[in-house]
């Protein structure tokens, strides 16, 4: 149980959590922390927080959990209000879509790192952002990686497992660099594939036609073009490393694509969509 979770910044992902631990009877008490009075009035209005502060240091003083659920590159700014005010008993986590830079910018601004702070990364969210898109449901059955780091306190570890298992979430932990490689392939590619094709053909002349034309292929592929643009270009000023190796990567496959369709080499395209075929059927529904 949790008496006092405060949440800082109060949108999709800091709002269904909200919502979800509302709903289980989780948490006592959830008070909202953000930028502007009209938003953080509306997560009130919505039934998302009890009650809503726009200073966070004020906010997080009794405070038994934390939770920094700002895009990545507003964390250290966040971090810097908190200076001083956490209890030396409260917990702190994130909802970043990265994480060794999150931790970087925990550290840079608050100026330590907290034993009591435990990375955390929900894989479930949607092309909509705010708090009017917060569900209570978004969690369930869905997947929330750890990265507790080295030195870490275990009981807060724990305690920050059993807050997204009370949301319905399956949690498990990773090394933080690994959680990194392997979120920019899963998610950070798809995502910049989708914003750069979408990007791409609205600079063509003919773009009203291609895009009257789209069919159900194009939605599917596209809808993540749709996510906010603010937090993906924080994800990629903060995972630089890792995407670029991804990209590189797949440049050198799509590069291999034209050379096959170019040279009119069927078995070779036969066997790159076989394999990809294969691959999805094996590891999605
Ligand atoms: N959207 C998604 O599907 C997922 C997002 N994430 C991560 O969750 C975090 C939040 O994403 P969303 O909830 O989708 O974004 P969102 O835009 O819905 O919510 C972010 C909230 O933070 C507030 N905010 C921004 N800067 C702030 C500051 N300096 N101080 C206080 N509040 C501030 C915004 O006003 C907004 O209310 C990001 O770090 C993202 O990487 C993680 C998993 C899924
Ligand atoms: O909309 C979708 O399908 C997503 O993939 C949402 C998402 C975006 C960022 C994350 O870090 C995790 C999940």
């Amino acid at each position: 149980m949790i008496n006092r979770l405060v949440i800082i910044g109060v949108g999709l992902v800091g709002g269904s959590l909200a919502l979800a631990l509302r709903q289980s009877g989780y948490c006592r008490e959830v008070i909202g922390v953000g930028r502007d009075r009209s938003s953080l009035q509306r997560a009130q209005a919505l039934g998302v927080v009890d009650r809503s502060e726009l200073d966070a240091c004020a906010a997080v003083r009794g405070a038994d959990m934390v939770v920094l659920a700002t895009p990545v590159g507003a964390i250290e700014s966040v971090c810097r209000s908190l200076r001083g005010c956490l209890d030396e008993k409260a917990i702190l986590t994130d909802v970043g879509s990265v994480k060794g830079a999150v931790v970087e910018a925990v550290q840079a601004g608050l100026g330590m790192l907290p034993a009591r702070f435990v990375p955390a990364h929900p894989i479930a969210g949607r092309e909509r952002s705010g708090v009017e898109a917060a569900t209570a449901e978004l969690y369930q059955g869905r997947r929330v990686i750890l990265t507790p780091l080295p030195g870490g306190d275990p009981e807060a570890c724990e305690s920050v497992r059993g807050m997204w298992e009370a949301a319905g979430a399956v949690v498990e932990n990773m090394a933080v660099g690994h959680h990194d490689e392997v979120l920019a392939a899963t998610s950070h590619l798809p995502h910049l594939l989708a914003y750069t094709l979408v990007s791409s053909l609205s600079r063509l002349d003919e773009q009203e036609e291609i895009f009257r034309y789209a069919a159900g292929g194009f939605r599917d592929f596209t809808r993540i073009a749709s996510s906010d643009p603010v937090m993906w270009r924080d994800i990629c000023l903060h995972n630089k490393g890792p995407i670029l190796d991804m990209l590189k990567h797949f440049g050198r496959d799509l590069a291999t694509l034209g050379e096959a369709i170019d040279a009119g080499d069927g078995d070779r395209l036969l066997s790159i969509f076989q394999r990809a075929k294969q691959t999805r059927d094996r590891f999605c529904d």
